[in-house]
């Protein structure tokens, strides 16, 4: 049975590759790792076939060499199944899987016309964009067939960092992901073309450097002979804008921790169970009690608004900068032994990336450097959230509703993460609870929601996880 590790881990290529390896190694010959992975693959392909036709395109290495076993599985299951193959195999594995298929294979698609389209042209092993005639067979067959399969990677998509190399590849309605997921399938644009996702397991073992998939946390409710302060006091300050941080300690207040208590000036909006502080922020602050400090929502970025900033800075425990507080930030303020969490979105990554110095690729290798450079762990909202630790932790929120396009989300998910920490999560774990406890509350609300409504549901998405 492989470990919840090793079935949300996140490989490259490279690390796949490794992993193999230390299958072959064990004793396992090649061929007979393919046979594994096609036939439980093939399983996948012939349910949802569900007795309908299958036409398989082969490439020359062992996605292609997955593709033969596949077909012949299924034709052994009584499907009528063809084979495209525009060149022959290359990798010994893939010429034993075209040995072990022992029918015709066509090396043109002209006139292939079915119902269930599986593509084994390329996996992870793709290092370049697809020909234009390989391009035109991929999309021509997708368009003349009911549905479609990509096993492992759809072809044409890079494996590592899910760019899509190719114009007008297909969407797909179902990706098997063979072994462990990859970071194409988590990360857009390339998931957006693989429809539902499945993983086929191989017996891959569980990776200690690897990235992971952020799964359901498993939550504890509080212990007999909790009290408000030991279930953690989250102080969240608020600014010109006070409906952002009431939106956040409404999602605190739902959240774990036992006190929320919200430092601002003045706060017409938020309800009696809410604890506002109106006194200034330094005296408000002044508390040994509190665990976890967000600041940012609604903060307004002025002299006063860094005055806070710096406040909250000198603050002691776990810190959580979101929105203002990520612009006023600077390098210098930030003390290396304080646990920090920084929810930037694309923009104020931007602005963080520029303030660190930061020069890096894509959002995944930005938000990893960004961490090592501040020593924050950074979690870069969107709708393919990535979270970085200081030390080289990586997870990948799984996908969450579109819905969550509104103002005031961010807030909501700010206020969750803060409450987190004040209830004893690290700033990595906390931002891994708080992107789920997220997702699932705008699960849980539906289509259009308010982001109070968001908020109001954190509760209920928390009580999935007990
Ligand atoms: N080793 C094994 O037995 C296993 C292999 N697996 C399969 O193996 C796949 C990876 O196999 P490979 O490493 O052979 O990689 P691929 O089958 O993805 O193809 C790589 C080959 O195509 C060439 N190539 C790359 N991009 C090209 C392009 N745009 N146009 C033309 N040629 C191109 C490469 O030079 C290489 O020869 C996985 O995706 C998975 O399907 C899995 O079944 C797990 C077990
Ligand atoms: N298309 C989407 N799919 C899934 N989640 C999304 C999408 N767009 C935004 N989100 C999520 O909604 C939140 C928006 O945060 P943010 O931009 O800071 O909003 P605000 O500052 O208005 O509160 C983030 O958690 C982000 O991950
Ligand atoms: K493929």
């Amino acid at each position: 049975m492989a470990s919840d590790n090793a079935l949300s881990q996140i490989l490259t290529t490279q690390q796949m590759r490794d992993a193999e390896q230390r299958i072959f190694d064990a004793g396992m010959p090649e061929f007979d790792l393919m046979q594994l992975a096609s036939g439980r693959a093939a399983e996948w392909v012939r349910r949802i076939a569900a007795g309908r036709s299958v036409t398989v395109l082969c490439g020359p290495g062992n996605n292609g060499g997955d593709g033969y076993v596949i077909a012949h599985c299924l034709q052994k299951a009584g499907l009528e199944v063809t084979i495209v193959a525009p060149e022959a195999p290359k990798t010994p594995s893939a010429k034993q899987a075209l040995a072990l298929w022992g029918d015709d294979v066509l090396t043109s698609g002209g006139s292939v016309q079915g119902e269930v389209f599986v593509d084994c042209l390329f996996g992870s092993g793709l290092t370049r964009k697809l020909s234009g005639e390989h391009s035109l067979l991929l999309r021509d067959l997708a368009e003349r067939h009911q549905m479609a399969i990509a096993l492992d990677v759809p072809s044409g998509i890079a494996s590592d960092s899910g760019a899509v190399l190719n114009e007008r590849l297909p969407r797909f309605d179902v990706t098997l992901a063979l072994g462990a997921w990859k970071f194409a399938h988590c990360l857009l644009p390339a998931r957006d073309k693989m429809g539902t996702q499945r993983l086929v397991p191989i017996g891959v073992s569980a990776l200690e450097e690897a990235a992971v998939r952020v799964t359901k946390p498993k939550l504890a409710p509080p212990a007999f002979a909790d009290h408000k302060y030991s279930r953690g006091l989250a102080a969240i300050v608020g600014g010109d804008m006070p409906g952002a941080s009431v939106l956040a300690a409404q999602a605190a207040m739902r959240a774990g921790a036992g006190y929320v208590k919200l430092a601002v000036h003045e706060a017409p909006n938020a309800g009696p169970e809410l604890v506002v502080d109106t006194s200034h922020v330094r005296v408000a602050l002044d508390d040994k009690r509190i665990n976890a400090v967000l600041i940012g929502p609604g903060l307004a970025r002025h002299e006063g608004s860094i005055k806070a900033l710096e406040t909250a800075l000198k603050c002691k425990g776990a810190l959580v900068l979101d929105a203002d507080a990520l612009h006023l930030v600077e390098p210098h303020m930030l003390d290396p032994q304080m646990s920090v969490l920084a929810t930037p979105h694309d923009g104020e990554l931007d602005a963080l990336c520029r303030k660190f110095a930061i020069v890096a690729d894509g959002r995944m290798a930005r938000a990893k450097a960004l961490a090592a450079m501040s020593g924050m762990v950074i979690c870069a909202k969107g709708p393919d959230t990535i979270i970085a630790s200081p030390q080289g932790e990586v997870a990948i929120a799984p996908p969450a509703p579109s819905w969550l396009s509104i103002a005031g989300t961010g807030d909501v998910l700010a206020g969750i993460a803060v409450s987190r920490m004040a209830n004893g999560s690290d700033p990595f774990t906390a931002a891994c609870e708080a992107v789920w406890l997220h997702g699932e509350a705008a699960r849980i609300c539906g289509p259009a929601f308010t982001s109070l409504e968001l908020a109001q549901s954190v509760g209920r998405a928390l009580a999935r996880c007990l």
